[in-house]
């Protein structure tokens, strides 16, 4: 099933319930190209990591990094509330909507894109939108249906269109004195719906200092926004706060983060640097709202590896052949890992590389709906947002590749295949060997690295002496899974899995092979095919499920079922797992 908005009769129906409307909601509904779910979207989601990335596909780019738990909370709270969830997917239309305009004008001008006027065709597709009545017109203080604390965009146009502040240069966004509303609810005053805060406003856990206007050139008056920030205060209306900063990862240079409703305590008319009058509100964020740690990206903290503890064995074990450096550090004996040829890329037997795979042909950018390598994935659709992170698991990912006409460097559609970017390091446990640690902050669905080794098949991996770095390639039937196929399965295996195919990471791998087991992951396994069309051989890819904390051990579920493993004489045998979470299942297998 897949739900698109021009077929939610019961959309219109219940937004007119609503006291908003939806600007030509019946307009939006008409388009109809635009799937703002698809089915896999639309999903239960019950796992800590499957949350996560539930979150990140329904605010589209705009990541939440909330925990599991409170995601789960809101996500109950959200079912119960119908309309909220209407109105959410009308603003993640209006969204996507806006996106696709945007980026159909600058694959038709791509020959007139320079670096600093991509924010061009932002305004042509903001006000194409506007002439066609494609917005949410909501005109009200308060919280805004349809859009979350937390979410956050790159263009001001992005606000205008989903109702949060409609202004597009002002910072103070407010209803005018005369509007019928202000006549109605507010005793004829005008007051503030939302304001755009930035570098000179201070925030301070939940209390802000907020600079009105003015004051640059000439004296602040009492008189418009700041008038109107006065009436706020004075009617303890709630005000819309939300933050510009600098952003260069983001397309804009910027990002817009919306922190919640803030009701104004007081103000002050002060001298500010220019020298002139300026009036300073203080605002407080209200409760019940989700905490700002909840949703900000953790402060990007540089390696320090003077802070990991133990004796540095090299500074990078891949000896140059990653474009990041990976250190093995041992804190705990004297041992070092055991010799291995580091490889980057999966090693394909003598006279068994698989065919290729279809290529596109496209100039400029691979997008929804045009790329045939994109198409293939579920729903049609691009498997990254615009950070690159991945929206979602999917049972297997189709991504451009080397047999593409795309370029590598810019093509939104090549994720995987661009090698390590994070700072790895490979240290020693007290209990499981060894184990990988990231240096920095990783944020949630973003691209972690390839599991490398030498692809087997089953009958070949039965044979192998050690089993402790075998990888089943059987992910695309159930999305993850680790496992190994013991001597004793070997018969069955040929019988029943003549196409199964097994890395091998011991004797050539990558540093993914010194990533260890958890019952509680924070990294989890997605097929992803680039280079050839074979399902059966499709690259295993390690992703962030969650947002990763400087310092934290990497780890993903390898997915082993409970009693699967036998010895030769066919009796079962388990491993004790040593993750260490609270929920851990005890075995590994
Ligand atoms: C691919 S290796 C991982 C790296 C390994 N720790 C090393 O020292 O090279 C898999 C092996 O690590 C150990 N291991 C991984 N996760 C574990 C866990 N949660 N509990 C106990 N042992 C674990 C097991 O011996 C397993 O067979």
């Amino acid at each position: 099933m897949t739900i698109k908005y021009r077929r939610q009769a019961t959309a219109t129906r219940s937004t007119r319930t609503q006291t908003h409307t939806w600007a030509q909601g019946d307009r939006l509904a008409d388009d109809g190209d635009v799937d703002v779910f698809d089915d896999e979207c639309k999903e239960t989601f019950i796992t800590k990591s499957d949350v996560s990335l539930a979150t990140v596909a329904t605010s589209g780019a705009r990541r939440q990094s909330v925990s599991g738990s409170s995601v789960v909370k809101n996500m109950v709270a959200e079912t119960s509330d119908r309309g909220e969830k209407i109105a959410r997917q009308f603003t993640l239309g209006i969204l996507t909507k806006f996106s696709q305009l945007r980026q159909k004008l600058q694959r038709d001008h791509w020959d007139m894109i320079t670096s600093t006027n991509t924010t061009k065709f932002a305004v042509i597709a903001g006000s194409k939108m506007l002439e066609l009545k494609w917005y949410h017109d909501f005109n009200d203080v308060g919280h805004v249906p349809g859009v979350r604390v937390g979410d956050w965009y790159s263009y001001t146009y992005e606000l205008l269109l989903i109702g949060l502040h409609r202004h597009l240069r002002g910072n103070i966004c407010h209803l005018s004195s005369t509007s019928e509303l202000s006549k109605t609810k507010y005793k004829n005053l005008s007051v503030v719906c939302s304001i755009v805060i930035g570098e000179n406003d201070h925030v301070s856990g939940d209390s802000l200092l907020f600079i009105g206007q003015g004051g640059k050139q000439k004296q602040s008056r009492a008189e418009t926004g700041n008038l109107a920030m006065m009436n706020s205060c004075n009617l303890s209306l709630p005000v819309r706060v939300i933050r510009r900063e600098k952003d260069m990862g983001s397309t804009t240079g910027q990002r817009l983060t919306y922190y919640g409703l803030y009701k104004v305590l007081k103000f002050i008319l002060d001298t500010g640097i220019h020298g002139h009058s300026v009036y300073k509100f203080f605002l407080q964020r209200e409760g019940g709202q989700p905490s700002l740690e909840s949703f900000l990206p953790k402060p990007f903290t540089k390696p320090d590896p003077s802070s990991s503890p133990g004796v540095l064995l090299t500074p990078d074990i891949s000896e140059g052949v990653e474009q990041t450096p990976v250190r093995v550090v041992n804190g705990v004996d004297v041992n070092a890992p055991d010799t291995f040829h580091y490889i980057t890329t999966v090693v394909y037997p003598h006279r068994d590389v698989p065919v290729q795979i279809q290529a596109c042909e496209c100039h400029f950018g691979c997008e929804d709906g045009i790329c045939p390598c994109v198409k293939k994935n579920s729903g049609g659709v691009l498997a990254y947002n615009d950070d690159g992170h991945l929206i979602r698991v999917r049972n297997i990912v189709y991504e451009c590749g080397s047999f593409c006409n795309c370029s590598h460097a810019a093509c939104r559609n090549r994720v995987s295949q661009k090698g390590l970017k994070w700072h790895l390091e490979i240290f020693r446990t007290m209990s499981k060997g060894w184990g990988v640690r990231t240096l920095e902050f990783i944020p949630s669905g973003s691209f972690l690295c390839e599991l490398t080794g030498e692809l087997l098949t089953a009958t070949a991996a039965a044979d192998r002496e050690n089993d402790e770095y075998l990888f089943n390639l059987d992910f695309h039937k159930n999305a993850r899974g680790r496992g190994k196929p013991s001597k004793s399965k070997r018969q069955a295996l040929v019988e029943e899995l003549s196409a199964h195919y097994v890395i091998d990471c011991r004797l050539s791998g990558n540093v993914a092979r010194f990533i260890n087991h958890s019952c509680n992951p924070n990294l989890f396994v997605q097929g992803v095919l680039h280079d050839h069309g074979d399902l059966n051989r499709g690259h295993i890819m390690l992703f962030a499920g969650e947002d990763i904390a400087a310092g934290t051990e990497l780890a993903y579920d390898y997915g082993y079922e409970l009693n699967s493993v036998r010895d030769i004489h066919g009796n079962v045998v388990a491993k004790q797992c040593l993750c260490g979470v609270s929920i851990c299942r005890k075995r590994m297998y």
